[in-house]
């Protein structure tokens, strides 16, 4: 549904009283360069209140997808909207919906303070907000005052940052935000997104590394080769454990005191036997052979990294439920 507000109002007044951030919806999302697929048929929603993790590995076809969003590459086909808009219809976007797509992209003969201002003013933002932002986004003044072009990757992300949030928007798209940001600044940038969502507003962040997203998103698409490889919360793309691990000094001599009371073992791979039943059945089975064990614990679900890198890469880890993700 279209807000009609958000394209006519010239600008919006920032502050307090601001609206919930808008969904992003995307919808079939193709974009073919003559024989190459970069994104076929994506579809996501982004939620108000949320931070959205877009994961996948290098050339999955992230930043074609965030670019379509942004209305900066023209889809094959399928649509992308921000709170029911084609985002180059929304009056004065940057009011609405910060954007950081690449960093490196920045005018590298003007200095950080002026990059602000002159955002400021195309955006109709008070510049007086350039140096708390600057102060926000931890560049110092000296900083600021230095030209882009000498600038780390860090500090242009930082910037990037402090751009997208000049306008106080209620939606934040980052591509790969965290790049070159040392470890203060990726706890700042998860802190400031948490925040950001936790006040209503809209986070799509991409990154091909999952741990530097896992610790902020509450839902994650993953793409790979284009398409789309799973998408759901934290909880709903994770195996939940079941059984316990046990392992004994005499595996063989457990396994058949594990049969004898009907409880089936398999091998883990690593000396251990994985078996779907109670820690005290199982500790009860080995006890009544004297069985000396060595371990005894739950069962782990798969993990997060582990699950990435089989709907990514399926030669790097054991297979994932995948049936169940789709
Ligand atoms: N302008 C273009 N012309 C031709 N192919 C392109 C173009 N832009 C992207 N591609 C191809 O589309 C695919 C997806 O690229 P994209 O940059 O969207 O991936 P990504 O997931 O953002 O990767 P990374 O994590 O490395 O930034 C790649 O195969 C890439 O080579």
């Amino acid at each position: 549904m279209v807000d009609p507000g958000l394209a006519a109002r010239p600008t919006r007044r920032p502050g307090p009283d601001r609206q919930p951030g808008g969904m992003i919806s995307v919808a079939s999302l193709t974009k073919r360069y003559r024989e190459v697929a970069a994104v076929e048929d994506v579809s996501f929603r982004c939620e108000p209140g949320t931070v959205t993790g877009f994961l996948g590995p290098n050339g999955a076809g992230k930043s074609t997808t965030m670019r379509m969003i942004c209305g900066l590459t023209p889809p094959t086909s399928g649509s992308a909207t921000v709170q029911g808009v084609p985002y180059r219809r929304i009056s004065n976007p940057g009011r609405h919906v910060g954007v950081l797509l690449d960093a490196a992209a920045q005018h590298s003969g003007r200095t950080g303070r002026e990059t602000l201002v002159l955002t400021a003013q195309v955006l109709g933002v008070d510049t007086a907000r350039v140096g708390a932002m600057l102060d926000r986004v931890g560049l110092p003044p000296k900083a600021a005052k230095r030209r882009v072009g000498a600038y780390s990757l860090g500090m242009r992300q930082r910037l990037g940052i402090a751009q997208a949030l000049l306008g106080d928007p209620t939606v934040l798209i980052l591509d790969e935000p965290a790049n070159g940001l040392d470890p203060e600044g990726i706890h700042w940038m998860r802190s400031m997104l948490r925040d950001f969502a936790d006040r209503g507003g809209t986070v799509l962040l991409s990154s091909h590394l999952l741990l530097e997203v896992e610790a902020v998103a509450d839902r994650f698409v993953v793409i790979a080769g284009g398409r789309i490889a799973a998408q759901g919360t934290k909880g709903e793309l994770l195996t939940k454990p079941t059984g316990v691990v046990v392992r004994a000094l005499d595996g063989a001599a457990l396994r058949a005191a594990l049969a004898r009371d009907g409880l089936p073992a398999r091998p883990d791979g690593q000396g251990a036997f994985v078996v779907d039943a109670s820690a005290e059945a199982v500790g009860r089975a080995a006890a009544a052979t004297g069985a000396v064990l060595l371990e005894l614990r739950q069962a782990g679900g798969s993990g997060l990294e582990e699950l990435f890198l089989s709907l990514t890469n399926p030669a790097a880890a054991a297979p994932a439920p995948q049936e169940a993700l789709r």
